[in-house]
């Protein structure tokens, strides 16, 4: 029998963020694609009546103000409202239904409707960071959880192409930072120290699967990543829980870092890559203090579809929505492509 070799041999990987496991098989890489393809993702042309757009009237009639920079409004279809009664308590462990309380909002990043985050500049997405740590601060001081993320691209179920992201509050924590936070507080308490803090620490020294890095900030393709070109962006000091912990000098770093990623995921395929991208960190609500959770580093998660080019997108369904995640590209091959994409955006590429 050959020698192990991660890139030759199928073999499973731990995420311990979400107790979970992956297939990896990278022997699969060289299979002939004939399934279906996606039209290449149109640039979906900006509506002059976008209702996001600098003073468009919105479905409710509302117009929004002529903003310069962000703008945040109430989701006019919310999926969570402030206040409703309240379930009865359950009868049967079988059938359990609990209080849901909370509130949607859309936040616009920029007044154009033709403007992308990684065509913005370093100043522009320093507004957007901004914006969200005061959503997270006015929000959080009222809901455990403030799910901070951003739909690109139809084939994201995107509606609408105008550059903005949706932040909905709720008084429950959702499944995926309630796995997290019991994830990173068994690690806590058996080694006594932050899990993804030594983990970035580990990725580091490893090097294999770091896209980027600045003084502040390191992106990275997740060792147990299941979406081809999943990445995080994890902080390098100071070991922020939330991010109403940013320092200045995190915040700027960030939004070069943010600006440099989403560059290389355009030039990969040239297209605007699409994704759905979020944030997680420690709990918040009323009884949340700054330094209440050690076991909680914030991060930032990119999920990403596409596969092989604009067109081809990985899909998550029969094995993975069944049995388990599984990807062909190894992670560190993910990872190396995205380090070769050029940090100067193509649409920018001087002639
Ligand atoms: O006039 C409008 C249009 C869209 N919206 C809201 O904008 C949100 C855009 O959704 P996406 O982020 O998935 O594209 C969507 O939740 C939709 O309800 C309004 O609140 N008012």
């Amino acid at each position: 029998m050959d020698q192990f070799d991660p890139t030759e041999h199928q073999h499973v990987r731990y995420n311990p963020l979400k107790d979970e496991w992956i297939l990896v098989s990278p022997h699969r890489c060289k299979r002939p694609w004939s399934g279906q393809t996606e039209q290449p993702a149109e640039e979906q042309q900006p509506d002059l009546n976008n209702p996001l757009r600098a003073g468009a009237v919105r479905s409710n009639g509302q117009r929004n103000p002529n903003y310069t920079s962000t703008y945040v409004f109430p989701n006019d279809f919310p999926a969570l409202l402030p206040k409703v009664p309240e379930p009865p308590p359950p009868e049967h462990p079988l059938f359990q239904a609990g209080p849901a309380k909370g509130t949607c909002r859309v936040m616009c990043f920029h007044p154009d409707s033709s403007m992308t985050l990684p065509l913005m500049s370093v100043e522009e997405i320093l507004a957007v960071i901004e914006e969200w740590i005061s959503q997270v601060t006015e929000l959080g001081r009222r809901y455990t959880w403030v799910q901070v993320f951003e739909n690109k691209g139809a084939v994201m179920g995107c509606s609408n192409p105008h550059p903005h992201c949706q932040i909905w509050a709720s008084s429950f924590l959702p499944n995926e930072p309630r796995v997290k936070d019991r994830c990173q507080l068994d690690y806590f308490k058996k080694y006594g120290k932050s899990m993804m803090v030594e983990y970035v620490e580990k990725e580091l020294e490893q090097k294999e699967r770091i896209v980027l890095e600045n003084s502040e900030w390191v992106a990275l393709v997740p060792y147990w990543a299941a979406w081809p070109y999943e990445t995080m962006v994890l902080p390098l000091k100071n070991k922020p829980q939330r991010m109403t912990d940013l320092n200045p000098e995190q915040k700027r770093g960030l939004a070069e870092i943010m600006k440099q990623l989403t560059t290389k995921y355009d030039n990969l395929f040239q297209c605007n890559f699409p994704y759905s991208m979020g944030w997680h960190g420690a709990p918040t609500g009323p009884s949340s203090t700054p330094g209440d959770s050690p076991h909680w580093l914030l991060h930032a998660l990119y999920l990403p579809p596409l596969l092989r080019s604009a067109s081809v997108k990985k899909f998550m369904v029969g094995y993975e929505m069944l049995a388990q995640p599984q990807r062909d590209l190894t992670p560190e091959q993910a990872a190396a492509k995205l380090r070769d994409c050029s940090n100067v955006h193509y649409k920018n590429k001087k002639d």
